[in-house]
């Protein structure tokens, strides 16, 4: 019964990644990006340290984005007027989208300029 439930709600959990991947265009561009890093990752053939913080960082900016769609999402359904705590709560909302990604960005930069850098050099 326990293990129904959990699955169950597994699903859920994969319902909410299909819709945020259908509904938000920032959430596949993101998406797009990892994909890119990922294949990237492979030819400069990054170290087991490097791969675990660009997992992470991929981690962080998707999950942020997702979480960014669920409070959007919320604040749309319960539709307030115009209202400066609503304003905030969206654009705090986003600044978090906004501070993965730039994390995530300085980790990118940290990991692969050195690797395509000694690449370049051996060619
Ligand atoms: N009810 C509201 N009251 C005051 N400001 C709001 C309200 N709703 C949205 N805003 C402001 O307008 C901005 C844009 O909101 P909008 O709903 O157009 O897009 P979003 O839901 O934040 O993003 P997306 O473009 O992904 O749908 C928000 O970041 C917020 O600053």
């Amino acid at each position: 019964m326990k293990d129904k439930r959990r699955s169950i709600g597994f699903k859920f959990a994969l319902n909410g990644i299909w819709s945020v991947m259908k509904s938000e265009r920032n959430f596949r561009l993101h998406l797009l990006a990892a994909i890119i890093v990922i294949i990237a990752g492979f030819v400069v053939e990054l170290s087991r340290i490097e791969w675990l913080f660009t997992v992470v960082a991929i981690g962080s900016v998707l999950s942020a984005e997702s979480l960014n769609s669920a409070v959007e999402k919320m604040l749309d359904y319960l539709n307030p007027d115009v209202h400066p705590q609503a304003k905030i709560v969206k654009d705090v909302a986003a600044g978090a989208v906004l501070l993965t990604a730039v994390m995530a960005t300085i980790i990118g930069v940290i990991v692969f300029l050195p690797n395509i850098v000694s690449m370049l050099k051996s060619w």
